[in-house]
């Protein structure tokens, strides 16, 4: 279809013809017509807001990010060899998370498939994101869906995710450049991509609802140990507090009510919903076999729940937020001889003010480390991290040096400090920096080679006094020999060099992993694990390094029972293993901890608290023998 036909039948469709698209891709033409007044016949870019705007939105969005992540990558590696790219947007449309292929950055940023692009229906017409927000529902914008012929090569399938009060907090996004012509070679995506949603809506809920029993719901016993569909929480008064988006509708449903209106289900006792009592919905515990935890819906359905008791805490803090303090040098790492020997080159190096650059693959804790870096070097200036990835191309310069007075149009007027200059006399840490375009690089070299930098738009250069650490997951080597990085700049920034093992290569997993316990545990108890648990943590691959490990615990902490983690509750692609392992997790627990105990059953059944006959009937009934 060529532009002419698109705006032809985007007027006809506001003239009230049906030209046989989808209910909501007409409902949102109608919106952009009438209530945004867009203009089909103009082509907007895709628009990207500026570096501190996102700052400021992807800070909102933290703690949801964080708990999101494990979903998100896990989503995305089951994607991402088909193309997709993953966005996840606030409620306000601005992309704060983003994964895809960097081959494609340029072509991705074009298409707006980037980070703090806007894709709210008045700003950016019809496409998956903003009709996700305006309607609420999971649904695929397809190629000439889009109102914008500039999105028209995009097919993007979106689903929203509800925070606990039943309010969308955000919409996940998986997005094709080019697609099959076929709108409905999409639904797997649709699918996917709600599937995954559901269970970022249950870690949340359980994150934020450790003083409430939660009870989660499914249709069908198998699945209401593992995926459940809903989860509502409640307080000790009975009352609901909280719930996933499947939890509101079923909610709703039960009443005849309208899952819109949150406000109707929120507050209200839990058995106006369910034929059954507080203390019969709480004794739907793991006690009593699935099959046998059916409860009855005041609609006149049958389902299977799940209680999950209130965890006693006596201070409440945010279990999914990551530490903003500084780390110390203690927690680079175990006492095995590869990371005493990085000790020793950072404790050496620290001190110097010699620029270093960090190499790892991603998520190996590059940025961690140049902070421990800086907490040694004692510099008394802050911090200052910047991802050169994630800033647009024609906004890097003005980020970094600052802008004088008037230098753009609508810039602040009294022109702004870059981040250059907020590093003063402490660390600038440039992340991803062979992301950095050339002019940019050529800027750069200036400051670090005459200590003063010349904000843009401007002629009186400013002095500054900083160390400089950067970081990079490609090899930069290539680069240079590539001409895509300025050899004269590498020199500069690679003065020494650390380099971080990935992590299926360092010999203190198990004390990394004691350190993610303690951290996503409550305060003064770290998480437990069941022995089955721990197996598989310790045995997994780790393609996305400390990064995936802890997204994973923190993941699972917000999944658990009462701290103690158990196979189901890691994310599925370590939860998948347990049947490579060809073990049920009852049968691989008590193994493990006979492993631990060497076999000695009067140990194991101490450290199980239970009594050895009771542990020789269980190793009878799993088919367990001693180890030998
Ligand atoms: N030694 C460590 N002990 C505990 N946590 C760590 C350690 N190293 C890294 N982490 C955690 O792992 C996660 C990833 O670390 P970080 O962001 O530093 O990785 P990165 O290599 O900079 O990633 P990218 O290449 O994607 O920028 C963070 O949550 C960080 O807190």
């Amino acid at each position: 279809m060529d532009f002419a036909d698109h705006v032809k039948e985007i007027e006809r469709v506001g003239q009230g013809s049906n030209t046989g698209r989808d209910a909501i891709v007409v409902e949102s033409w109608r919106r952009c017509l009438d209530t945004y007044q867009l203009d089909p016949a103009q082509a907007r870019e895709a628009v990207i807001v500026s570096q501190t705007r996102l700052r400021e939105h992807r800070q909102q969005a933290e703690d949801l990010v964080h708990i999101a992540r494990s979903g998100l990558e896990r989503l995305y590696r089951q994607v991402a060899e088909q193309n997709y790219v993953l966005l996840l947007s606030d409620r306000q449309g601005v992309t704060v998370e983003f994964l895809g292929d960097p081959s494609f950055n340029n072509n991705l940023r074009k298409a707006g498939l980037y980070l703090g692009s806007e894709w709210a229906e008045p700003r950016a017409g019809t496409c998956a994101v903003g009709a996700c927000i305006a309607t609420g529902e999971a649904l695929t914008i397809h190629q000439t869906d889009h109102f914008d012929i500039t999105h028209t090569p995009l097919s993007c399938t979106a689903a929203p995710i509800y925070d606990t009060q039943g309010t969308l907090a955000a919409v996940l996004d998986i997005s094709l450049l080019s697609s099959p012509i076929l709108k409905a070679s999409q639904n797997m995506a649709r699918h996917l991509v709600s599937s995954t949603v559901r269970r970022i809506e249950l870690a949340n809920l359980m994150a934020s609802s450790r003083h409430d029993l939660v009870l989660r719901f499914a249709g069908a016993p198998e699945f209401l140990d593992v995926d459940p569909e809903a989860a509502i929480s409640v307080d000790g008064a009975g009352r609901i507090t909280g719930m996933t988006h499947g939890g509101a509708r079923l909610l709703a449903a039960s009443r005849g009510l309208d899952w819109r209106r949150p406000e109707l289900l929120i507050a209200q006792p839990v058995t106006d919903f369910f034929e059954a009592g507080l203390d019969e919905l709480a004794s739907l515990t793991r006690a009593s076999l699935p099959q046998n935890r059916r409860i009855a819906v005041r609609d006149g359905s049958t389902l299977y729940a799940h209680a999950i008791e209130p965890q006693q805490r006596t201070v409440s803090v945010p279990v999914a937020r990551p530490s903003r303090q500084q780390p110390a040098m203690s927690s680079l790492g175990g006492n095995v001889p590869a990371v005493d020997e990085l000790r020793r080159k950072v404790t050496k190096l620290a001190s110097s003010r010699l620029p270093i650059l960090i190499q790892g693959e991603t998520g190996t804790g590059k940025e961690y480390l140049a902070r421990i870096v800086h907490t040694v070097s004692g510099l008394s200036g802050r911090f200052v991290a910047v991802n050169c990835a994630a800033i647009p191309e024609q906004l890097i310069e003005s980020e970094l040096f600052g802008h004088a007075p008037g230098a753009f149009t609508g810039a602040l007027a009294k022109g702004r400090k870059g981040l250059v200059e907020e590093a003063q006399g402490g660390t600038l840490f440039l992340d991803e920096i062979g992301d950095m375009p050339y002019a940019a690089q050529s800027r750069l070299l200036r400051v670090l080679a005459e200590g003063e930098v010349l904000p843009v738009g401007g002629s009186v250069p400013r002095r500054v006094d900083f160390r400089v650490l950067s970081a990079s997951h490609r090899s930069l080597v290539d680069m240079v020999a590539g001409g895509a990085f300025r050899e004269d700049l590498y020199y500069r920034l690679n003065a020494a060099v650390l380099t971080l093992p990935p992590l299926c290569e360092r010999e203190d997993l198990p004390w990394l992993l004691e350190q993610l316990l303690e951290k996503h545990g409550t305060e003064g108890r770290p998480l437990r694990l069941s022995g089955a648990a721990r197996l598989l943590l310790l045995h997994y691959a780790w393609p996305g390094n400390i990064r995936e490990l802890d997204n994973a615990i923190a993941f699972a902490a917000a999944l658990c029972d009462d701290g103690l983690v158990e196979v189901t509750d890691l994310p599925d692609q370590l939860s998948g293993m347990s049947a490579i392992l060809g073990e049920d997790s009852h049968q691989a627990d008590l193994r493990a901890v006979l492993l631990t105990c060497k076999g000695n059953v009067s140990e194991a059944a101490r450290r199980l608290g239970i009594d050895r006959t009771t542990l020789h009937r269980r190793m009878r009934r799993l088919g367990i023998d001693r180890p030998h």
